[in-house]
Parts: structure tokens; C-alpha cells; sequence
């Protein structure tokens, strides 16, 4: 009888093995299955026990137990029916998975390396903008550029913007913003007063450099700027001749007494390029007060390694102009030695580095101490895209002007790339330094060998002063002093030297270890071929330079139409086999890599994981 009860044939035709898909392992709800034959077993046990029941009571309990077991086989189906369900679900994503996987497969590695890419450039956009902790804490955005009262003369304000475009096509200069002030091609048309257009008439100095001739109206007018020129192309006064036009304004307007000022801050990575600001703004601002036709504007040097007390003259008088380095700056600002309650400039030099490579949290400190608008003028011969990029957001309506391709070598630079052995660098830097008549600058990344280039120079009779992070001030300044007035004919450096300092007419550099960052290379080669003369850039290589570094060299040459050695001709372009882009680092502007291996992104990492302070050999 019981066979013939359709709710036992169905369970018996049911699997007699639970499935195998059971997701429900993490299921808190899950009921563990009592198959229906075991609960009727388990029923009719309790009715027997039971005993002496009447029959009709027997029956009215079967029928009980028949729309249970109908019930429960209900029950069953539902759960069956669900179990199909879900499976189906997980059959479909692993499809997808094993999809992915496939086209993961059939991926190019110059693909994936473009996802990495992507992935690492979504990570440096959403880093937060360069405004002070402050202005970021409150929102605070200024959206106008300050206000200026310079205005470019008549006639040229009167050229059809065409005219400028044209103007500046010539001097190929590039720039991007809104209402972007016109060039000036003349000095003399800049109103400059008279006796600083006669100081750099001495020197020389007569017409405007590309970048001067579109970064200074652009300055005047009061814009947000970033400039990007190669080395040795006048950047400096650029940004310095703006700020003491500004300083002198203020203190026609009101003459500064003691504890008020300064106008203007401009920050320089390196002391020793702080130093070389600094004495730069004090001959223009000497010149100026010459004739006593303007009053003479005060300057600060400030800056790790010298001590504040040598400069209390300046600190008793009104202040005008701060040239300083991070460090010292924000220790002065604390102690509340000066504020900037009225100041009104910011120019980073060599800003790339300022804000790419572990200053940009003092950055961000120095301007929390702003309590105004500011005009913010960021220069560097060398500024990748993404850091342009991440520059023009922190800046009011900023304006780019561009000569050149960022971190593209300076031109007048002839460059020689040489492969030495590196147990016979030193016997041939002996011979290098027979190319041309000295000055002569050595480069080295590291500061033992730096140390033990000059002990031999100075053991075969070469007049050599070196320079590193690890020399005390007076060893710096010394070094720097006796190079530049001539007294030592050959000048061996690490890297610290490399950034912006200007020393007259080196004729050769000669790089013994070559850098690992492309940009620096960029800056080293730059002390020579400054301010439109021709020089020399010996290289050393060989196998302990890293491939990508060589490749990075192969496409700086090619780019410069300069000759390529055979040896490097033939490093291979990974990228090419892959099929990936060939386009420059977004990071470092390398010209022979991608953003994901790129070792100044590397090296900014493990700068971030060490998290200490840049090493700016000393610039606190
Ligand atoms: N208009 C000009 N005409 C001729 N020489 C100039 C002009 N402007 C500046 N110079 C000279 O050019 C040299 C290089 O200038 P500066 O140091 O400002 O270059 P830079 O662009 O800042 O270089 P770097 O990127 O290496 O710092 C200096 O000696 C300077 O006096």
C-alpha cells in the first residue's frame, strides 16, 4: 500500500545522495535534512508505543501523517528547487571568472601595464590639493588672481591676441589658461625701473629669454603660475624680478617698519640654491636703491646651517623678501621671528622637487601661515605632466608656460655618453679632464666617491673642491666660493649641486656615476650651456647601470638630435615587443619607461614607507 502512495514514489525517485553544491555551509539557517522515510519510521515508532489505540483514532492519525509527509515533500521540492537555483548562480560566476581569466590570458603585457598605469594614476589624483591644512580644514578657495596694478604698455595691450600667439610661436613658448597676459619681447617695455635695466645691461643681460619674456607680464599681472624651462634658461629672474617689483609697490605705498613684512617667500629645495637666490635678489635689489631714486628693500636669507643672529640688522628693519629653505622657514614661523600676515608671493623653485619628493607636507605647512590670498608661481626646468597636472589644481586660474618639453635637455648641451669600465672610471676622468680648458664639474651619486674622486684629483695635482650633503656649511660654502671665483679648477658633486646653481661658464661636466632618475641627469648636464653658450656632458656608463636608466639616456639623446653610441642603439625597448605605448613616465618624464616602473615613483614610495624627511643634503 505504501508503494502506491505517490508522495513515497517521489522521494524514492529523489537522489538518495545530498548535492554536492551545498552553499550553505557559511548559512546559519540551515536545517540538516532528515530524509522522509526516516521521520515516518521515527512516527509510526512513537503511534506503536503508543498501543491499544482505537482504530478509527489509527486512521485519523494516518491521515495526519499523510498531509504531513505531503507537506514536507512540498518542502522538499521548494529546497530542491532552490539548491537548482543557486547553482545555477555559481555556475555563472565561475563562467565569468574562467572569461576573465581568458582575456586576462590573451592580454598584452603593454595591456596590463597600461591598467597598472591607469591604477597608479587614479592614485596620484586623488592626492589632496596643495593648499594650506587650513584652507583645506575650512574650504576656503579663492577663485580671483590677485590684483595688480601693472598693466603691459598700450600698444602692445592694443596687439590682436593672433599677434602674441604669433609672438610666442616664435620664441616656442607654449601656454594654457585663460586670459593669458601678452608677451613682451623688450625689457624696456616691461617697466622695469630705469636702474635695474642698466644693472643687467652690465651683465649682459639685454633682452628677455623665452621665459621671461611671457613668465614676467604673466607674474606682473598678478597670475597663478607654473613655468617650465630648460636649465640655465634665466627662470631665476623670472620669479625674482616680480616679487621685488611687488616688495618696492608696498613700500611706496607705506614704508615698512621693524616686525612688519614679508611680501614675498621664495623657497628653494637646497641651501645651496637658496644661497644663490638670495645674493641674486640682493644685486637687483642694490641695484635698484643705487641711484637713491627708490628706497632700498630688505632681504632675508633663511635657511638651515647659518645663524639667524648674523642677519639681526635685517631682522630690526622692516622686511621685504624671504628667500628660504623648508626646514628653517617653518622653525622662524613657529617661533614667530616674522609672520605672513601680508604676505602676498609664493615661488617655489625647482618646484617638481618641492612638491613631488617628501616636502610637500612642509609646503603645505608654510601655508597654513598665509593669512590672505596669494599668488603661487611654481618653476622647474623639469615637471612631469602629473605634477603639472596636480600643481594647476592647487592654483588660482593658474597659467602654464612651457618652453620646451618638461625635463627635455637643454640644447647647448653637447652630450657624450661613454661606456667605462668601472675599475677604470678614475684613470679616465683623468683624461676627460683633458677635453677642455676648467671649469670643470664631476658629478657622483654618492658621497664616498665623491670623497674619494677629489682625494684623487688631488693626488695627481688637480685643484678640486668637493661638495656633498655630509660637509659641514663652511666645507659648502668654501667649496662653492673658491669654485666660482676660480680658485679651484674642478668642482666633484653629488646631486645637491646639480639643481639650479649657476656657476659661471663651466665648459665641462663630466658625469662619473649616472643617476638613476633621468631628471636628475637632466639638471646635471644643465651647469653647462647656460644663458645661450655652448658646453660639454661626458657620461660614464657600463653594466652596473640599470637598463631602463640607459634607455631612458638612448631617447634623451635621440630627442636632442644628438649622436646615440652604438652600445646604446642597441638597448631594446621592452615596451615595443609588447605592443605597449611608448609614451614618456606621467611621473618622472623619463622617456624610456612607464609610470610603473618608474624609479622616482619608487623611490618617493620608499621615501613614504621610510617615512623621514627628504635627504636635501642639508637643506634644513
Ligand atoms: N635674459 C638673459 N640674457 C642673458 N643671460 C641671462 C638672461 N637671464 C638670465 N641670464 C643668465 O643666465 C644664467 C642662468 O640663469 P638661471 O640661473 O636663472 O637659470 P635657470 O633657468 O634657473 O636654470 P636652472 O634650471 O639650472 O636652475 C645666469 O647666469 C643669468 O645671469
Amino acid at each position: 500500500m505504501d508503494s502506491d502512495n505517490p508522495v513515497k514514489r517521489r522521494r524514492v525517485q529523489r537522489s538518495p545522495s545530498p548535492p554536492t553544491y551545498n552553499l550553505e555551509e557559511d548559512d546559519n539557517s540551515y536545517v540538516p535534512y532528515v530524509p522522509v522515510a526516516q521521520r515516518r519510521q521515527e512516527k509510526l515508532a512513537k503511534l506503536s508505543s503508543w498501543g491499544g489505540a482505537k482504530n478509527g483514532v489509527r486512521d485519523k492519525q494516518r491521515q495526519q501523517e499523510d498531509e504531513e509527509l505531503e507537506d514536507e515533500a512540498k518542502e522538499e521540492e521548494k529546497r530542491r528547487e532552490k539548491a537548482r537555483k543557486e547553482r545555477t548562480l555559481l555556475m555563472e560566476a565561475q563562467d565569468v571568472h574562467s572569461r576573465k581569466a581568458a582575456e586576462d590570458a590573451k592580454k598584452t603585457e603593454g595591456q596590463k601595464a597600461k591598467e597598472a598605469e591607469e591604477e597608479i594614476l587614479e592614485a596620484i589624483r586623488s592626492r589632496k590639493k596643495l593648499l594650506s591644512d587650513l584652507e583645506l580644514a575650512k574650504g576656503i578657495q579663492y577663485t580671483e588672481s590677485l590684483k595688480t596694478s601693472w598693466r603691459p604698455p598700450k600698444y602692445i595691450r592694443d596687439r590682436t591676441e593672433q599677434k602674441h600667439q604669433q609672438i610666442r610661436e616664435k620664441h616656442a613658448i607654449i601656454v594654457e589658461g585663460e586670459d593669458i597676459p601678452p608677451p613682451i619681447e623688450h625689457f624696456s617695455d616691461m617697466k622695469i625701473p630705469q636702474s635695474i635695466l642698466d644693472y643687467l645691461k652690465s651683465q649682459r643681460i639685454t633682452a628677455p629669454t623665452p621665459i621671461q619674456l611671457q613668465g614676467i607680464p604673466t607674474a606682473f599681472s598678478g597670475r597663478d603660475l607654473i613655468g617650465i624651462a630648460f636649465t640655465g634658461s634665466g627662470k631665476t629672474l623670472a620669479f625674482c624680478l616680480p616679487l621685488i617689483m611687488l616688495a618696492l609697490e608696498e613700500e611706496t605705498k607705506v614704508p615698512f617698519v621693524r616686525g612688519e613684512g614679508p611680501v614675498g617667500v621664495i623657497l628653494c629645495p637646497s641651501r645651496e640654491l637658496a644661497n644663490q637666490t638670495y645674493e641674486n635678489v640682493l644685486t637687483w635689489t642694490s641695484a635698484l636703491a643705487k641711484e637713491g631714486k627708490y628706497p632700498p628693500l630688505n632681504t632675508l636669507l633663511c635657511m638651515g646651517g647659518i645663524s639667524m643672529s648674523e642677519q639681526s640688522h635685517t631682522m630690526s628693519k622692516g622686511l621685504h623678501i624671504v628667500v628660504a629653505t623648508p626646514g628653517r622657514l617653518i622653525d622662524m614661523l613657529e617661533k614667530k621671528k616674522f609672520t605672513f600676515n601680508n604676505c602676498k608671493y609664493l615661488c617655489m623653485d625647482e618646484a617638481d622637487r618641492m612638491i613631488d619628493l617628501g616636502f610637500e607636507d612642509d609646503v603645505r605647512n608654510i601655508m597654513s601661515f598665509f593669512k590672505r590670498q596669494r599668488q603661487t608661481l611654481l618653476f622647474s626646468a623639469t615637471m612631469p605632466r602629473k605634477i603639472q597636472d596636480f600643481a594647476q589644481q592647487s592654483l588660482i586660474r593658474p597659467i602654464l608656460v612651457n618652453v620646451g618639453r618638461a625635463g627635455a635637455a637643454n640644447l647647448d648641451v653637447l652630450q657624450v655618453v661613454e661606456y667605462v669600465k668601472q675599475e677604470a672610471k678614475m684613470v679616465y676622468l683623468l683624461e676627460c679632464l683633458q677635453k677642455t680648458p676648467p671649469p670643470v664639474i664631476v658629478f657622483s651619486e654618492n658621497k664616498n666617491e665623491v670623497d674619494d674622486i677629489q682625494e684623487y684629483l688631488l693626488l695627481k695635482g688637480v685643484e678640486a673642491v668637493a661638495i656633498h650633503g655630509s660637509k659641514t656649511q663652511e666645507e659648502r660654502q668654501y667649496a662653492i666660493k673658491s669654485f666660482k671665483s676660480g680658485g679651484k679648477d674642478v668642482m666633484v658633486a653629488s646631486g645637491v649641486a646639480s639643481k639650479g646653481l649657476d656657476f659661471n661658464e663651466i665648459q665641462h661636466v663630466i658625469i662619473f656615476s649616472m643617476p638613476k632618475e633621468i631628471e636628475d641627469y637632466v639638471h646635471q648636464i644643465g651647469r653647462t650651456g647656460r644663458s645661450g653658450k655652448t658646453g660639454i656632458a661626458t657620461t660614464f656608463v657600463n653594466m652596473n647601470t640599470p637598463e631602463q636608466t640607459l634607455l631612458d639616456l638612448k631617447y634623451l639623446l635621440m630627442e636632442a638630435g644628438q649622436k646615440v653610441p652604438p652600445f646604446l642603439a642597441t638597448v631594446e625597448d621592452p615596451r615595443a615587443a609588447q605592443g605597449g605605448s611608448l609614451k614618456g613616465c606621467p611621473v618622472c618624464g623619463g622617456l624610456g619607461h612607464g609610470i610603473s616602473n618608474c624609479p622616482k615613483l619608487e623611490e618617493t614610495q620608499r621615501r613614504q614607507m621610510a617615512s623621514h624627511r627628504p635627504q636635501d643634503d642639508g637643506g634644513y
